[in-house]
């Protein structure tokens, strides 16, 4: 019924500016392409191994994302990164193997509230962002950047728009240093509690392209509007 929700609320006004995808649990993604397919909603997933394929009982390969029609896959998110101890250099790797698999990696990156107190936001965001980059070379085009701080995931705690916008221009910065040209392309969303009455405010800044949502992306209602808040 999300699903539903979502398309039925595309549908119904005309968006021509901003673009969205859903990125699903691997068990759904079938029926994210069952409902989404042909229409103006992308899929993607949440996570995939960084293996391209072979023995490695549970996990799920780019490959078979690929084969449900997925746009993007979500890599190094920071529940990745705390709960199952995922380096910037595995999730570099899972990089790759979305890119190998033709789909766009949306590669994860922010600090902890430890980091951000400790002034080394901006050193934290940089290794986790080099790490993809030095890995991607030339298809650094062919990403999307996720700002994420931890301490706003689900708190209820935003960045203000100027926090999220500095650490944004030093990611375009560390994106315009590897490759000019794909910088001014590559998507930087911004993702930690964005919701109706704040998405407008963030989206407004020069370097934040779009949200990355959690908890307002399961209401259809407040997706939509943060969806007209990008448009
Ligand atoms: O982690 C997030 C999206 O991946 C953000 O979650 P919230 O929007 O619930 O803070």
């Amino acid at each position: 019924s999300l699903l539903a929700g979502i398309v039925a609320g595309v549908n119904a006004a005309a968006i021509p500016n901003a673009a969205c995808a859903v990125c699903a649990p691997a068990p759904y993604l079938a029926q994210c392409q069952d409902v989404l397919a042909g229409g103006p909603v992308a899929w993607g997933a949440q996570d995939v191994s960084a293996q391209p394929g072979g023995a490695y009982t549970g996990e799920v390969a780019a490959s078979m994302l690929a084969d449900f029609a997925c746009t993007y896959v979500i890599v190094g998110h920071s529940e990745r990164r705390a709960y199952h101890g995922e380096s910037s250099g595995l999730v570099a790797k899972k990089a790759v193997a979305v890119l190998d698999a033709g789909m766009t990696p949306i590669v994860c990156v922010g600090e902890t509230l430890a980091e951000r107190d400790a002034g080394q936001t901006v050193a934290v965001v940089s290794s986790q962002l080099g790490a993809v980059l030095d890995l991607v070379g030339e298809r650094v085009a062919n990403i999307v950047v996720a700002y994420e701080p931890v301490w706003a995931i689900g708190t209820g705690k935003t960045a203000t728009p100027a926090m999220a916008q500095e650490v944004h221009a030093q990611l375009r910065a560390q994106l315009t240093a590897k490759n000019a040209v794909a910088a001014e392309t590559v998507q930087i969303l911004y993702g930690g509690s964005m919701k109706p009455d704040n998405a407008l405010e963030l989206m407004a800044q020069p370097d934040i392209d779009g949200g990355l949502i959690g908890g307002a992306a399961l209401k259809a209602a407040d997706f939509l509007a943060i969806l007209h808040a990008a448009n």
